[in-house]
């Protein structure tokens, strides 16, 4: 997969979507569709972006029994979408279900969305990560082992932080997919996210793509700041 910028298009509804988008003229940009605008709108958002030549990841972070989650990717392939995801902590058969589920239903002569798995969220700290989900390893330790899990299990690459980046790659190989939410400008909040890393960081640590929500949408200028942060991630100003 190339290098790439994806936007979260976490809007409630398409209108909202709609105006959005307007402001970005032809140009088809990379979106990622989350829960809350799919389940709002369903396959026929999908439909839209498509039509309009954006590429699409939808982001549902599928967590299921194995038979569940293929059945479910089966019908998320048809829809002719990019890249898909599940929680690697569903483990090696629920991942392999879902591939088995994305090879029968993408649509003819066209190869299956690539997959791949959500380590830890970038929202959840070490901290919450030991006391509460009561994991007892260090982060970096746990994101790489669930990363080894979603390569094993025949997965593409992984959700992560950009910070795991390096030692993803080096357990995984440097063609593993690594995308990367948690990307902050310096002087953005944090807001709900802990591990958080500048586009430019990003592109050091060796992210395959970058995902950008609120930065993007809740800025006064959306374009500008699209522009900018595809060139601070592109290395094209420092
Ligand atoms: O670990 C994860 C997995 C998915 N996300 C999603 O990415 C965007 C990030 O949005 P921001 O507004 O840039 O924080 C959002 O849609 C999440 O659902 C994630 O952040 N972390």
């Amino acid at each position: 997969m190339k290098k790439e910028l994806i936007v979260a298009l976490d809007f409630p509804n398409l209108l909202d979507t709609k105006k959005f988008l307007e402001q970005f003229g032809d140009e088809p940009i990379f979106v990622k569709v989350g829960m809350e605008l799919f389940y709002q709108e369903g396959p026929a958002v999908i439909s839209y972006l498509k039509e309009q030549g954006h590429s699409i990841f939808l982001d549902l972070k599928l967590h299921d029994i194995p038979n569940t989650v293929k059945s479910a990717m089966r019908r998320l392939a048809s829809l002719g979408v990019d890249i898909v995801n599940v929680h690697a902590a569903g483990g090696t058969k629920m991942m392999e279900s879902a591939l088995e589920g994305l090879e029968a239903g993408a649509p003819s002569g066209k190869k299956r969305p690539v997959c791949i798995g959500v380590t830890q969220l970038t929202s959840t700290s070490e901290e919450v990560m030991r006391n509460e989900i009561w994991i007892n390893q260090s982060l970096d330790e746990v994101v790489v082992y669930y990363a080894k899990l979603a390569s094993a299990s025949g997965l593409d690459g992984v959700v992560c932080s950009s910070l795991e980046v390096p030692f993803i790659h080096k357990a995984c190989g440097e063609d593993f997919v690594t995308v990367t939410p948690g990307i902050r400008l310096p002087n953005d909040e944090s807001s709900d996210q802990t591990r958080i890393v500048t586009p430019e960081k990003a592109r050091e640590l060796g992210s395959t793509a970058i995902v950008v929500g609120r930065s993007i949408t809740r800025a006064n200028e959306p374009l500008q700041i699209y522009q900018q942060i595809k060139a601070l991630w592109e290395g094209v100003i420092a």
